[in-house]
């Protein structure tokens, strides 16, 4: 744990930008009825045995944890608050804790407990071991329409739920919908969550008069309506259900393109290309949830998610025992493939918590970088890049891209380090090539083209890398907060 100096002013800086201090009467007597739920612990890191990294998002780490002593495994979402307030994300983190504590549902990652320290703010999560629905569909390349099936069922059920509340989750795509060890899916991520204004889930009125944006989620998946800032409506979440449905079969989403704009206008026009193996029931669910006017949309008109359920595209599907059913054998195999790579060993473990204590304690480089050093500090990434690193080097960032030359692409891991080092490595020949770094942005620089197309630009070259899962800005980000000034 950091103490002292620099902790204690981050500490001061984080209390003053969450205080759900009450501004006005009516948001005092609101104030009093939120008591939480999830309570806030007095644990600290040390409580917990580390295990593997189970996803990175563009503002937290999470872990896998055990708490010491006894058998219970969470998902622990690491959060640097610097970093937190530096990106203007309080009320995303404020809004998932306040939203998460009141939601009870088989279909919704289920919060346990938070704690705190002086650097990081901690959410213990149900654990989903089997990773996102993204990497299943990557894995497989698509999936069978009997899958597809069972998985937007789930969906549509924990969707049901959440409309049902008024809560629009608004950040609905197959990065956050998670897998459990049993191949059941969850709804995962509510930073973006918006309730309407009759949402029967209590949320200080302070926040939500921050919260005035719309949707505010990957451009990929986004409504047409955001374009008229319209407000945030159960549509906007049935669109991005279609739009993961066609995910699911196709293997990418409907609205690609090289450019954020260009994705947005084929957005507006509706430019889709159906293939011609979809059934004829998934191309005409697709095409209902993908209708341009939000209350048309199949679930958000007045028969609700009744008239969903009814749709041809789930025959067979039974709505009461869905969550009992059986799993899918395909996507079990890929859950028990994951759950072979090393994710809790005893050298994971002890190599994180000295990693953790670095953090706190030494000047390792990114101490020189607050904001990325107690995330890059639990460095028990996939175990194969490892190989690639010096002794003592923490991974930062890691992705899976394609890597394009002239009309041809290879597949590459890119990694970031503390040190810091950028490398690309042959994803099939486990061959590395260093790029050159240097701390001048005129020297080397990330150029976004749009959220899924990135240039890393030195004085010999330029590599243009495609990241499925929209990271384009988070490498920019990194790239550039370790550049010092
Ligand atoms: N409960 C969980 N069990 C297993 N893995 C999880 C869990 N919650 C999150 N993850 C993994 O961590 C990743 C990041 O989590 P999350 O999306 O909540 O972070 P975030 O910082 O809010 O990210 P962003 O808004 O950029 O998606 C997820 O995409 C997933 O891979």
């Amino acid at each position: 744990m950091v103490v002292g100096g620099e902790g204690d002013e981050i500490e001061r800086n984080f209390q003053a930008k969450v205080r759900l201090e009450p501004r006005n009467r009516e948001e005092a007597a609101q104030r009093i009825s939120i008591a939480f739920r999830a309570p806030q612990e007095n644990f600290t890191i040390r409580d917990f045995e580390l295990g593997k990294v189970l996803g990175v998002g563009s503002h937290s780490k999470v872990v896998r944890a055990k708490k010491k002593g006894s058998e219970h495994v969470y998902a622990l979402k690491i959060m640097d608050k610097d970093f937190i307030i530096k990106e203007n994300k309080v009320t995303c983190v404020k809004l998932e804790r306040i939203v998460l504590d009141q939601l009870d549902h088989p279909g919704i990652v289920g919060l346990y407990f938070t704690f705190q320290d002086a650097r990081c703010l901690y959410m213990a999560l149900e654990s989903c071991e089997g990773g996102e629905l993204f990497d299943l569909i990557s894995k497989r390349g698509r999936l069978s329409e009997i899958e597809a099936r069972f998985y937007t069922a789930e969906v549509v059920e924990a969707l049901e739920y959440l409309h049902g509340l008024g809560l629009i989750h608004c950040d609905i795509r197959p990065e956050n919908l998670l897998l459990t060890a049993d191949g059941h899916i969850k709804i995962a991520d509510f930073g973006c969550v918006r309730p309407d204004k009759d949402s029967r889930i209590t949320v200080p009125l302070n926040l939500l008069s921050e919260n005035t944006q719309a949707f505010t989620g990957r451009t990929a998946y986004a409504p047409p309506e955001i374009q008229n800032s319209s407000p945030a409506s159960p549509g906007n979440d049935l669109w991005a259900l279609g739009c993961t449905l066609y995910h699911m079969l196709a293997g990418a989403s409907p609205f690609k393109d090289a450019f954020e704009l260009l994705v947005f206008q084929r957005i507006i026009s509706r430019g889709i290309n159906i293939p011609e193996y979809f059934s004829d029931e998934a191309s005409d669910l697709i095409d209902k949830l993908l209708d341009i006017d939000p209350s048309r949309r199949l679930g958000a008109g007045p028969d609700g998610y009744l008239a969903l359920k009814l749709h041809p595209f789930f025959k067979g599907i039974d709505w009461h025992n869905l969550r009992q059913g059986s799993v899918r054998k395909l996507a079990m195999e890929f859950i028990a493939n994951k759950n072979n790579e090393p994710y809790n060993s005893t050298q994971n473990g002890s190599h994180q918590q000295s990693s953790f204590d670095r953090s706190s304690g030494s000047t390792s480089s990114s101490e020189t970088h607050p904001h990325l050093s107690s995330l890059s500090s639990i460095d028990s990434f996939d175990s194969k890049w490892r190989d690639f690193l010096e002794p003592g080097e923490s991974i930062l960032m890691t992705s899976k891209l394609k890597k394009f030359r002239k009309l041809k692409s290879k597949k590459v891991q890119l990694i970031l380090t503390d040190k810091p080092r950028l490398i690309s490595v042959n994803a099939n020949k486990l061959m590395e090539k260093k790029i050159v770094w240097s701390d001048n942005p005129n020297s080397i620089n990330v150029q976004v083209v749009n959220s899924s197309h990135f240039k890393i630009t030195t004085p010999t070259k330029v590599m243009s890398f495609e990241d499925a899962k929209q990271r384009a800005w988070q490498w920019k980000k990194t790239v550039e907060g370790l550049q010092k000034p």
